[in-house]
């Protein structure tokens, strides 16, 4: 340690790149008072040299191949912010770790792919991978769970982890907008990856998730046991019939310890309107734990965006310039534990399901036949208005029921010739 400098090469000047600089050029004596010694930013890499970032580069390396700079030896730390589970962001890290040079990286899909290797590789020659950003944006949900929750076993950690997802559906229901003209505001935000495919689809999430999952119980991250829903099917239409019912539709991310092992799941879940879940809207992530020490631990902020984004990065370089070291995922890497999977079927508990019924006599018998003989309890049930002869929506809510019982209702439903769509189902969750 000491008073040198630490020097740092950024790869990656987009959103949260740029954020980066922008943040070291503006805080630079706050930090240097935190740390006791000045970050200097020596070396960048990105892909157009000549863009204006607003911060003046002319004094700094630059690199057209990140790979390169990450063998500077004038760089003591590599923050990457390039993106993509494998390529050259993959690369980049890899070589910054051979060199001996610590790691930063906002890139939740290389951690989701390779986190427990990078762990090895990093721990063993004493070096830091440190990933804040990499989950809920700008909430220190790492630190949090790692730093914070140590004295606990957790029981379980659940919460919104996209940004662009919960802005999409916060302005669906606020705003009654189009799912594609929201998506295109947020990318012009900079709230979404390269490909928005993998906010809408849950594979974000899904990223985040097992990271999580791993800090919080120890295993090794397993994003191939995560199960994946995203928000595609989510229509204006369930999104009211929650409304009338008492319920928000979010994107969760949940996982939970069970009796058969530790589930992962990313889907859309109805939460009660008064919860904290509920009230989190817009870009804002919220994730609680569930300990047996400190119980119910909320951390509420924005999950995505230059600002907040930059300042987890910077968070992390910090640590590294005052020489706070703790393990990669708060177990040391060679003692993380293979993660058992416990089976999505195992779930109990309540659903909301929506059909689209052609509206005639006994059609609702059979819906009901179906559900007593899977013995599935139905909690209410609702259609409204008549369409003799056309397809009407009509939605029910389930007591309690296992997730087995209620899919094998469901295909029987979806069999029968007055149901025209595919049965929609949301999992309704009592947080
Ligand atoms: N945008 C956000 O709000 C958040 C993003 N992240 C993560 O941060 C990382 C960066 O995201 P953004 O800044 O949004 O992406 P971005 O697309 O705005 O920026 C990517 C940067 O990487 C550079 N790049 C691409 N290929 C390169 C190559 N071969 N060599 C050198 N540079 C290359 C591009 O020129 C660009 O400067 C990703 O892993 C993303 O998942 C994490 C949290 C929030
Ligand atoms: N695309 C992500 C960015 C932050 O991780 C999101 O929308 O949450
Ligand atoms: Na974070």
């Amino acid at each position: 340690m000491g008073t040198a400098p630490l020097r740092v090469g950024i790869a990656g000047l987009g959103t949260v790149g740029a954020g980066v600089l922008k943040l070291l050029a503006t805080q630079g004596d706050l930090l240097a008072r935190r740390v006791g010694r000045p970050m200097v930013v020596t070396s960048v890499s990105a892909r157009d040299r000549n863009r204006d970032r607003g911060v003046d580069l002319s004094s700094v390396r630059w690199y057209d191949n990140a790979v390169d700079l990450a063998s500077d030896d004038q760089v003591d730390v590599v923050v990457e912010l390039i993106g993509g589970s494998d390529g050259i962001a993959a690369r980049t890290v890899e070589t910054a770790l051979a060199h001996g040079k610590h790691v930063v990286t906002a890139n939740k899909a290389l951690l989701a792919h390779h986190g427990t290797a990078l762990a090895t590789q990093a721990e063993a020659q004493g070096l830091t991978l440190a990933f804040e950003a990499a989950v809920a944006g700008g909430i220190p949900v790492i630190k949090g769970l790692r730093e914070g929750l140590a004295a606990n076993q957790v029981r379980e950690v659940h919460g919104i982890l996209n940004g662009t997802c919960n802005y999409i559906l916060t302005e669906m229901r606020t705003t009654g907008r189009d799912f594609g003209d929201v998506l295109a505001e947020a990318q012009a935000k900079g709230y979404a990856e390269a490909d928005p495919s993998f906010d809408i689809d849950g594979v974000d999430a899904a990223h985040k998730l097992a990271i999580l999952t791993s800090v919080a119980f120890g295993t090794r991250v397993d994003f191939a046991n995560v199960h994946v829903e995203g928000i595609r099917h989510i229509s204006a239409l369930d999104i009211d019939y929650a409304g009338q019912l008492g319920y928000r539709i979010k994107l969760l991310g949940i996982a939970r310890r069970t009796e058969n092992g530790i589930e992962q799941r990313v889907n859309p879940c109805m939460v009660p309107v008064g919860s904290l879940i509920a009230a989190t809207d817009g870009v804002f992530n919220a994730v609680v734990a569930d300990s047996d020490f400190a119980d119910k631990v909320a951390l509420v902020g924005r999950g995505a965006g230059a600002g907040p984004t930059a300042s987890a990065v910077v968070a992390d370089l910090v640590d590294i310039a005052i020489g706070r070291r703790t393990p990669t995922f708060a177990v040391p890497a060679g003692q993380l534990a293979p993660l058992t999977p416990a089976p999505l079927s195992a779930r109990r508990g309540r659903y909301y399901v929506r059909l689209m019924v052609v509206d005639r006599p006994g059609v609702i018998a059979d819906v009901a036949a179906a559900l007593r003989d899977q013995n599935v309890s139905m909690e209410s049930f609702l259609q409204r208005g008549r369409a003799p002869g056309e397809a009407v929506p009509v939605v029910l809510t389930t007591h309690d029921t296992e997730e087995v019982a209620m899919l094998r209702a469901l295909a029987v439903i979806g069999g029968l010739d007055a149901v025209q769509e595919t049965p929609r189902m949301i999992r309704i969750e009592d947080y």
